[in-house]
């Protein structure tokens, strides 16, 4: 089994091998090498089944070394964010580091021996009703070529935050200052002094605008609707651990009044900061609209001591400035649009009815989107952060193990 990956390797690798073109995959093939195809990679080969990593990136978890800021860290505790079969180091932090949290990452993939293909972006993928086999096509590597990967089983751990959402404003195309997205900004190093306008409240606007603020920049917040924010701790105790620990004993409903109690009296009253809280409570939305809670790490602080403002819903932007519903203008000399990402099943996987054209997330929540038919499965998108993604690459792993000891014996050995 080794030795035939390795010859796929090669022939992967090799831009002259005319087989190259078209290459039978003997065991599953995973789109993604973030944590979930990791996960995934790792369980199944924890079974002894070899399987294919296809990543349109250079690296392994590209969402974490290349499209966030310097300071990030996990913030959930740690062993919540640990894959399968191996934990942190027991040195880190609590709350590891970004660069902690990559390493850890880069020794998984080594411990498990995992070597996903690179600069192959998957742009199309059928299920082959004549053969039952999943034709996954690839464009990439340094002549940009196409390649066919031909396979039973195919995972789909192309991640929940796969694009950038590049909200639609009017005149933004106007403004003359530079305007990124979360998703390329590091840090504030760059806007020292500057008033930058933070579009979004989620967790990474939040983060953002209070990086901005321990550069000595001035950001302004666009709260355009409402948010949860809780704290990261409450009773010396992290919020999401106290979260689901209750959450197996009593409804949502119920776990979220006790965080929307504790919230109040650590963070005090939040819709007078401009932060309004949402009809629904925290864990309800999230589980509903998967929208993630905001777990303060200092930004509140900035908001009442007015280095951080918060702003209404922006009406329009301008060369230098921007104009809110509530009639207000202000000068900013760059924009920064926290405005989250979207999944990008639906560009690439055609033909199947397990996952939703509309927002590309797996029609069946939470705990049963992990399966589809004709071998097509689904990590990590349960909204569940790392620890969904671990309990669907579990599943998927023992649920291919079976599959593959009902195949006969013969398409056993020759993989297919
Ligand atoms: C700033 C930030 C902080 C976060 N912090 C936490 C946290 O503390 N705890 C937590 O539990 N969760 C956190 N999350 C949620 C995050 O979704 C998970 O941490 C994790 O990255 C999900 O892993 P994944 O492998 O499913 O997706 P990703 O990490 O996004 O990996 C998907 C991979 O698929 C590749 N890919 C996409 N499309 C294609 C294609 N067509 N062809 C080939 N390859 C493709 C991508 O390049 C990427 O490498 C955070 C998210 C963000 C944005
Ligand atoms: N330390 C950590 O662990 C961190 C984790 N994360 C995670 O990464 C994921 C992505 O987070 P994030 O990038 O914050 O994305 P989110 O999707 O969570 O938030 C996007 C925000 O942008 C707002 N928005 C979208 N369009 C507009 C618009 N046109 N005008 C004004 N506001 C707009 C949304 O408002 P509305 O709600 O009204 O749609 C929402 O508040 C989340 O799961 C988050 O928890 C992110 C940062 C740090
Ligand atoms: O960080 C994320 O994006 C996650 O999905 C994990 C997560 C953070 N805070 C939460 C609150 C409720 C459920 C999941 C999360």
């Amino acid at each position: 089994m080794e030795f035939l990956s390795e010859t796929i390797g090669k022939r992967v690798h090799d831009p002259y091998v005319e087989e190259s073109r078209c290459i039978m995959i003997p065991g599953p093939i995973i789109v993604g090498s973030g944590p979930s195809g990791l996960a995934t990679a790792a369980c199944l080969k924890s079974r002894d089944i070899p399987s294919l990593i296809l990543e349109r990136s250079n690296c392994i978890a590209s969402l974490w070394q290349l499209k966030t800021y310097d300071r990030l860290r996990l913030h959930l505790p740690k062993h919540f964010c640990e894959l399968p079969l191996m934990p942190f180091p027991s040195s880190y932090p609590t709350y590891p580091t970004k660069q902690q949290f990559v390493q850890y990452l880069e020794s998984y993939a080594e411990h498990f021996g995992l070597k996903p293909v690179f600069n192959q972006t998957v742009e199309d993928a059928k299920f082959d009703r004549r053969c039952g086999l999943w034709r996954v096509r690839t464009v990439g590597g340094k002549k940009e070529e196409t390649t066919e990967y031909i396979s039973r089983w195919l995972v789909v751990a192309t991640g929940e935050n796969a694009e950038e959402v590049m909200p639609d404003i009017d005149g933004l195309a106007d403004f003359g200052g530079p305007i990124l997205h979360t998703s390329s900004y590091k840090s504030g190093e760059m806007f020292k002094e500057k008033k930058v306008l933070v579009v979004g409240c989620g967790n990474s606007g939040m983060e953002v605008s209070l990086d901005l603020c321990n550069f000595n920049a001035h950001p302004s917040l666009v709260v355009r609707d409402s948010v949860h924010v809780l704290p990261q701790e409450m009773l010396g105790m992290s919020t999401f651990g106290i979260s689901t620990s209750l959450l197996k004993w009593f409804p949502v409903q119920v776990v979220d009044r006790f965080l929307l109690r504790m919230s109040r009296l650590v963070l005090g009253d939040t819709d007078r900061l401009g932060l309004v809280r949402p009809k629904l409570g925290p864990l309800e939305r999230k589980i509903k609209c998967g929208k993630t809670p905001v777990l303060d790490v200092g930004t509140l602080a900035k908001i009442r001591s007015g280095h951080i403002k918060v702003c209404p819903e922006l009406k329009r932007v301008m060369q230098h400035s921007a104009e809110f519903i509530d009639g207000r203008v202000d000068n900013f000399d760059a924009i920064i649009l926290a405005t989250g990402y979207k999944s990008n099943v639906p560009m690439w996987l055609k033909g199947m009815n397990m996952f939703c054209e509309k927002d590309g997330f797996p029609r069946k929540p939470f705990p049963n989107g992990w399966k589809g038919e004709s071998g097509l499965y689904a990590v990590g998108f349960t909204k569940l952060g790392l620890l969904g993604a671990s309990i669907d690459a579990k599943k998927i792993a023992e649920d291919i193990e079976l599959q593959r000891s009902l195949l006969p014996q013969m398409a056993r050995s020759q993989h297919c």
